[in-house]
């Protein structure tokens, strides 16, 4: 209540002093000087009406007073009777009985109506266009414009079809406004006895008029829908674009889910968003312009008089639409209630039979219907109320412009066929202010989301830029020198201080517990992630110096959860590198001990083009690595790492591929082997054993077994399992 009271106060001492003001300058006693000049008088007293307002303004503590929107009231307040009889003045009118009854009392009502009429306009709709979000600032407003200028970029390339499609709009919508003016004048034509084919030409013209205006409007569609999808996809693709060329740490803070969603739904919605309700906002505002020039070239009393009903016919849906949602939302919640009672009943029915309270039950059940029901006929109620006070609102607007207009006609001011032609524009200038102001939000909203996306695009990948280097001979020697290194994100580091040595022709194995470092260490030989201290040479120069391309040429990676895609198996062996040729697909998958099977038409019926299935879903896992070991080796790499990939070998398969790996002369690399089989780790020339990111023993496997440390006791674990199983 307090606040009701303080919020009317400031319009109530307004109104007081005002209607103060300018009773006073009625009774005051005008000089003869002043009667002379009825305008000086009118200006002057708006002027004094506007001090005295802006004065209490000033001393007023309010912010809608003290604000612009207190301003603009009073502007309208004190000068719309001066603007109106000056303009009636200059058009020609007559101005005499507005000049000297300005300060009536009936005037001043009128005064008040006009201002409360402008004020709502200015406050619900106008205002609400260029408004800001609350809690945003002035940087919110610089991102919009920001965005809208990236997006009128991506426009530009497009510039002479938006203008052609704007030419077709304006063309289409001046056709589609001048046939409610035609039908209005059929009245007139029909009885006009001195014209007899006025009427039938009006007919031609106005079927002209339809035809073209739908054929200009199906045109103007099409080119507008295939230039938006153009403008969605380049988008898209950049998008697309610019997160693959993220760093592998930002994939691990986005979830996969997000990443994908974000590139094609939230594309989608916002595209759809910005080029359905862009167009609807384009049509509805073109066809706005040409009602409004229409109706005012009809009758500009009746269309001031439209503009001024309007407020009441969205002021009367709004209250009433809010009552019945309120209503409509008591009643989800009784229901919900009453779901509650029933699920709680039959969840726990032994409870309730044990305790034979079926009727408590019941009763508490009909209870809650009983509750539904009361709210159920208070929404039929607010429903039809609704509906009811909707209707009447429109009818009587159009009764009183029919009333109004009527009296314009019998004052022979205009044609009867002027005033079917206004009924049928002020039809169509209500639901296209709705449209235009409805549609304008979700634009806005469609905007706001395009700055995600433009987030995304500019993200840099925050890892240092890509070497030049790309030598034609690499020998293939990898060294460690004590790394350190922890995620980001995570405060523990992962490696402590590791240093190690790749040889080519070698096989260098990394052993240790889980979560040891083990794959981390491959991490960061794929440049994946950045050391923190130390460094990782290849062939004596830092991995950074090198071009990313010829990195990930020279170094292949196979892992555990080697993934083949739904394409052939020559497709997933040639992945990456379509240009290679059938030879050097069959010497890899030899190599990799997969031919035969490949070959054997039992096993894959189409031999090499055989589909592998989604994610490899019809290769087994043993074949799966093979083919994925196939995969790295016929970019014939310097370096091969092989991470737990081949798990599901048995030892001599593994021992068979990696002797052929060695002996090859053409790849001849260095070899660092991941493996949990002791079996297969046995044979590696050289073995490291990791723990908690340390080096903690290295050499051979005899050397380490004589040892008798951590590798003699993993080893010694792996045979006690292999014997229990
Ligand atoms: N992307 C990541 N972000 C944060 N922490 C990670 C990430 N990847 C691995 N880790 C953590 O780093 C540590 C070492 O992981 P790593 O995968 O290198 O161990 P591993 O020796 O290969 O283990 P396993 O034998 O189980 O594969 C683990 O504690 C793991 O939880």
């Amino acid at each position: 209540m307090p606040s009701i009271k303080a919020g009317l106060l400031a319009p109530a001492v307004f109104l007081l002093v005002d209607v103060c003001v300018v009773q006073s300058i009625r009774s005051a006693p005008l000089s003869p000087l002043l009667l002379a000049h009825p305008f000086v008088t009118l200006w002057g007293g708006g002027l004094l009406r506007a001090c005295a307002l802006i004065f209490l303004r000033l001393s007023w503590s309010s912010s809608w007073v003290r604000g612009l929107q207190g301003l603009q009231t009073i502007g309208v307040l004190c000068f719309h009777c001066p603007v109106y009889v000056s303009l009636l003045w200059g058009l020609g009118l007559s101005a005499s009985e507005e000049l000297w009854s300005w300060y009536s009392w009936r005037r001043l009502l009128q005064g008040y109506v006009a201002t409360a009429v402008a004020w709502f306009y200015w406050n619900r709709h106008v205002s609400s266009l260029f408004e800001k979000k609350k809690g945003s600032g002035d940087a919110q407003l610089e991102n919009t414009g920001s965005s809208v200028k990236r997006l009128m970029g991506y426009m530009l390339p497009y510039t002479s079809r938006f203008v052609f499609v704007m030419l077709l709009v304006s063309l289409s919508s001046y056709g589609e406004m001048a046939l409610p003016h035609y039908t209005g004048h059929m009245a007139d034509w029909i009885m006009d006895k001195e014209k007899p084919d006025a009427f039938t030409h009006g007919i031609i013209i106005m079927a002209i008029i339809t035809i073209s205006s739908a054929g200009l409007e199906f045109v103007c569609d099409l080119v507008y829908n295939h230039t938006m999808s153009c403008i969605h996809m380049s988008v898209q693709g950049l998008i697309f674009q610019s997160v693959l060329k993220q760093e592998i740490a930002y994939f691990d803070d986005t979830p996969t889910g997000d990443i994908v969603s974000h590139i094609t739904t939230d594309t989608n919605t916002m595209s759809e968003a910005l080029s359905e309700e862009l167009s609807l906002v384009m049509w509805y505002t073109a066809r706005l312009i040409f009602i409004l020039f229409f109706m005012f070239s009809q009758s500009w009393q009746i269309s001031l008089l439209t503009c001024m009903m309007l407020p009441i016919l969205w002021v009367i849906p709004e209250i009433s639409g809010s009552f019945v949602q309120s209503v409509a939302k008591k009643v989800q919640e009784c229901i919900a209630r009453a779901n509650q009672v029933a699920t709680e009943t039959f969840s726990n029915i032994k409870t309730v039979q044990s305790f034979a309270n079926e009727d408590g039950e019941i009763k508490r059940y009909e209870q809650r219907l009983d509750d539904i029901y009361a709210l159920n006929k208070r929404e039929a109620f607010a429903y039809a109320a609704s509906t009811w006070a909707n209707n009447s609102t429109t009818l009587a607007l159009k009764v009183f412009i029919l009333y109004y207009g009527g009296t314009l006609v019998t004052g022979g001011n205009i044609s009867s066929g002027d005033l079917v032609s206004f009924v049928l524009y002020e039809l169509q200038f209500t639901s296209a202010v709705d449209a235009v102001i409805s549609c304008y939000p979700e634009v806005r909203k469609a905007i706001g989301a395009s700055e995600k996306h433009f987030e995304i695009m500019d993200r840099k990948p925050q890892i240092p830029p890509e070497g030049t280097l790309a030598p034609e001979h690499l020998e293939g020697h990898v060294e460690f020198k004590n790394v350190k290194f922890s995620y980001p994100r995570k405060d523990a580091p992962v490696l402590v201080d590791v240093s190690l040595k790749m040889n080519p022709g070698k096989v260098t194995a990394l052993v240790g517990s889980n979560s040891s470092g083990k794959s981390t260490c491959v991490r960061l030989l794929e440049r994946f992630y950045q050391t923190q201290a130390g460094e990782i040479l290849l062939d004596g120069r830092p991995l950074n110096s090198y071009k990313n391309q010829y990195l990930h040429d020279k170094i292949s990676v196979v892992s555990q959860d080697c993934i083949l895609f739904s394409r052939s198996i020559s497709e997933n062996i040639k992945y990456g590198f379509e240009d290679a040729s059938d030879e050097d697909m069959y010497r890899a998958a030899k190599m990799a001990a997969i031919h035969n099977d490949i070959s054997n038409k039992n096993k894959f019926p189409s031999g090499y083009q055989t589909d592998a299935g989604e994610k490899g879903g019809k290769v087994s896992g043993g074949q799966k690595q093979r083919i994925a070991i196939a995969r790295a080796l016929i970019r014939k790499p310097r370096v091969l790492v092989l991470d737990n990939a081949t798990s599901d070998l048995d030892t001599e398969t593994e021992h068979q591929v990696l002797q052929a790996v060695l002996r090859d002369p053409t790849s001849r690399c260095s070899v660092l082997l991941i493996s949990n089989k002791m079996s297969a780790v046995e044979r590696a020339d050289h073995i490291l054993m990791l723990e908690g990111g340390r080096v903690v023993e290295e050499g051979t496997h005899l050397e380490l077994m004589q040892q008798k440390g951590a590798y003699a006791k993993l080893v010694n674990k792996d045979n006690q399992g292999f014997q229990q199983e």
